[in-house]
């Protein structure tokens, strides 16, 4: 093995062998490390014996000679930045107030105006659907795309306290064509011990055909005026592509619970040596569940809930504060949005833990059998008596049940520590978690992580 090589990281990350780490012999593109890390069962027990700073691998492996000619104007942590630690925690740009926001709209190119989308218009949710089922977040070969329902939508972009103006769309003036799409929803983030009202930005979405018009910047920065009018100034979003500077990448694994599909779509192959018969066996899962007293949360369980998750996410370095109102907003069931369950002790009827799923079809691109894949995401969980891994088994369970495709999961929060015993699959899927202007004095990795985007 070549010293600074993939391998000999991954190597010594793994050992338990006591040693020091080695620097990557040159900038590996952001794909290959973070997936070698991640692959590394030591990763966390290495950091904390300080022989490894995965902030000085993920600063090698950023594409540090890419120019970004729009986020380098924007107060987001630059690639040259990372890893200095030279700056104290808070935000990049100055304070500003309210009254030196610009008041008008960015102006787009020719023939195109803003809208406001109002989600509670059948119409106007028919053509954000049609836009983003067509256009959204497709796999890296093309097979896949995204497709939220209309349904999933509305309760994504209307939490409590939601703006409407933050629902910006672009139309072709003359045909009134709904082409491009970006959202923005209030959020109050803990960071460390800082608490700040935020916006989640999400749906970023330009028609094909417009693309690569530098249209996006033109999207972010209206979105950016239209929340610092708000008085807000920080954000938090998530993509799949590498940008100045992720907060932390972290990977997607993906648990089969209708192998036969997944491998006639392509999503997954035969394993070496296995059959289509003994793979099914593999993941086969139990008719029940196995926690006495899981059942599905309900209203009168949201104070109860909202205690737990308040309680839990604290020991997460990013995490929401949940209000109450919050937790009956996305942790209620809705019928094919998001599912919960609790788990209500038998003796003294307490709720003592929480878990949840969100569900995300994907459209099946160029299959005529499949055209939807049926996948569930983990959302929100709390344990204070079940074993996590028992909670999740439990889901997977209701998830096959109701005829769930895949299920899948971010290494963030604890999840790393049952993605092994229940079969997960490590996907090539990344996603980059990134703030505006806001910078954090330590490097983070995806344990630390407690916020679900969608
Ligand atoms: C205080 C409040 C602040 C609020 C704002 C906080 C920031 C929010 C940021 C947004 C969070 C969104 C979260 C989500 O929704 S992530 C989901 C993003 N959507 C998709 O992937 C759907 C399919 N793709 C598309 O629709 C288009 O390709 C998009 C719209 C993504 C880009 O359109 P296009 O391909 O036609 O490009 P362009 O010529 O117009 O523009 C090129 C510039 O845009 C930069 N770019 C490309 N993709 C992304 C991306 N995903 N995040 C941020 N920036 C992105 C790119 O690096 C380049 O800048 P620079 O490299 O030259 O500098």
């Amino acid at each position: 093995m070549m010293p600074g090589s993939l391998e000999s990281i991954q190597y010594l990350v793994s050992s338990k062998e006591p040693c020091g780490i080695e620097t990557p012999s040159k900038d590996y593109s952001s794909t290959e490390v973070s997936s070698v890390v991640a692959t590394c069962e030591n990763v966390e027990h290495y950091k904390q014996m300080g022989r490894i700073d995965p902030s000085q691998l993920l600063h090698r492996m950023l594409p540090l000679d890419k120019k970004h000619s729009f986020w380098e104007t924007q107060p987001v942590e630059q690639y040259h930045d990372r890893g200095k630690n030279t700056e104290d925690e808070g935000p990049i740009a100055p304070l500003r107030s309210v009254a030196e926001v610009r008041t008008n709209p960015y102006k787009l190119p020719k023939h195109y105006e803003w809208c406001i989308c109002d989600l509670n218009c059948t119409h106007t949710m028919n053509e954000i659907f049609n836009l983003l089922s067509n256009h959204y977040v497709e796999d890296f070969e093309s097979m896949f795309r995204y497709n939220y329902s209309k349904d999933f939508l509305q309760w994504a972009l209307r939490p409590p306290g939601y703006f409407p103006s933050w629902h910006i769309g672009v139309r072709v003036e003359a045909t009134k064509r709904l082409v491009a799409f970006i959202t923005g929803i209030p959020v109050n983030m803990r960071l460390h011990s800082m608490c700040m009202p935020m916006a989640e930005v999400n749906f970023l979405c330009i028609h094909k055909k417009l693309r690569s018009k530098r249209l996006a910047p033109l999207l972010i920065k209206e979105l950016t005026r239209r929340v610092h009018l708000e008085n807000i100034w920080q954000a938090i979003y998530t993509a799949g592509i590498v940008l100045p500077t992720p907060l932390v990448t972290c990977q997607y694994w993906h648990r089969p619970l209708n192998s036969k599909k997944l491998i006639k779509v392509g999503f997954s192959q035969l394993g070496l040596g296995m059959t289509m018969g003994r793979t099914i066996k593999h993941y086969r899962l139990p008719q029940k569940t196995f926690t006495p007293g899981f059942r599905a949360m309900e209203r009168r369980d949201i104070s109860a809930v909202a205690r737990l998750l308040q309680q839990y996410l604290q020991q997460f370095v990013v995490a929401p504060e949940l209000s109450e109102a919050d937790v009956e907003h996305w942790l209620v069931p809705l019928n094919n949005v998001v599912n919960t369950y609790v788990i209500e002790d038998v003796e003294s009827h307490n709720i003592t833990d929480v878990c949840s799923f969100y569900t995300l079809p994907s459209t099946v691109l160029g299959d005529q059998r499949h055209t939807a894949l049926k996948a569930a995401y983990l959302f929100y969980n709390v344990t204070t008596k079940t074993p996590l891994s028992q909670l999740v088994n439990d889901l997977l369970i209701v998830a096959k049940q109701s005829e769930y495709d895949v299920f899948n999961v971010l290494d963030i929060m604890q999840n790393q520590s049952f993605l092994q015993e229940l079969k997960f699959k490590l996907g090539d899927g990344h996603l980059q978690y990134y703030l505006y202007n806001y910078r954090l004095k330590e490097p983070l990795s995806p344990g630390d992580l407690g916020v679900i985007l969608l």
